[in-house]
């Protein structure tokens, strides 16, 4: 069984609205809601610890969903300091060695299938997994001037997706280190690679898409209205 954190501090700045992009509602529903119910109401998980901005308004206060617990932390001034609060929080009865999923909750579209494809695959390895697509387009590295110099050979190439999964001790002792470090720690799987480990990466779907932009919000209302 897995337990789950969620990183919901974030306020949005790329999207531009007043409101935190998490809080709002696409297919009837916060996004913040449906990343909840994508997890709460898988099988295989327990329950989740939510980390909030301290001044946050628009939290609606669930303590539980899907029959399951919900907890909710202060999250911290970068992405991952939020996943190490949570962390943190999780129930003294997640033990160092229980495998814990982090789920951007601006990642409302996730399908349960890939989630459950990502807990066998990730609890049968001995680092730990994440979600990920495959490159589909040509990837150009480019200049100071935003000029193309260079082609990235994509077969080895893959955009990181949420849920990423890892022991609860493991990723904290990780996301420590790099903190403490000051390195740019922009998803768990990078503290782990910090550390010289190499996470499994299963091939997830390609609209479990992160709401950033607002065409991003469209797109997510017509996937969640189709096929989720
Ligand atoms: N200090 C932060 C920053 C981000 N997040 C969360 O991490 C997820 C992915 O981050 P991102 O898409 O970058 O969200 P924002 O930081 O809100 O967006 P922006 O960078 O445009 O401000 C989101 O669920 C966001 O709420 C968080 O918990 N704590
Ligand atoms: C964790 C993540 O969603 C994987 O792609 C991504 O790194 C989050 O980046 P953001 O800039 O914090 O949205």
């Amino acid at each position: 069984m897995t337990w789950a954190v969620m990183p919901a501090a974030g306020r949005g700045t790329r999207f531009g609205s007043e409101t935190p992009k998490q809080y709002l509602e696409v297919a009837g529903r916060t996004l913040i809601e449906h990343s909840l119910r994508a997890l709460l109401g898988h099988p295989e998980v327990d329950g989740i610890v939510i980390a909030l901005s301290p001044d946050d308004p628009y939290w609606a206060g669930w303590r539980e969903m899907e029959g399951k617990p919900i907890y909710t932390c202060i999250g911290g001034a970068e992405r991952a300091d939020s996943v190490l609060s949570a962390l943190q929080a999780l129930p003294a009865t997640v033990s160092e060695d229980q495998w814990v999923l982090v789920h951007d909750a601006a990642r409302p579209c996730l399908r349960g299938v890939d989630l459950t494809r990502l807990i066998a695959m990730g609890q049968a390895d001995p680092v730990g997994a994440i979600l990920a697509a495959p490159v589909r387009d040509t990837i150009k590295r480019a200049d100071v001037q935003s000029r193309s110099h260079l082609t990235e050979a994509r077969e080895h190439l893959w955009r990181a997706l949420t849920p990423q999964m890892f022991r609860r001790g493991g990723l904290t002792r990780a996301l420590r280190a790099a903190l403490s470090a000051g390195a740019v720690v922009t998803d768990e799987a990078m503290a782990m690679e910090r550390l010289g480990l190499k996470p499994r990466l299963v091939e997830g779907s390609e609209d479990n898409i992160k709401v950033t932009t607002p065409a991003d919000l469209a797109l997510a209302e017509f996937i969640l209205k189709r096929v989720v």
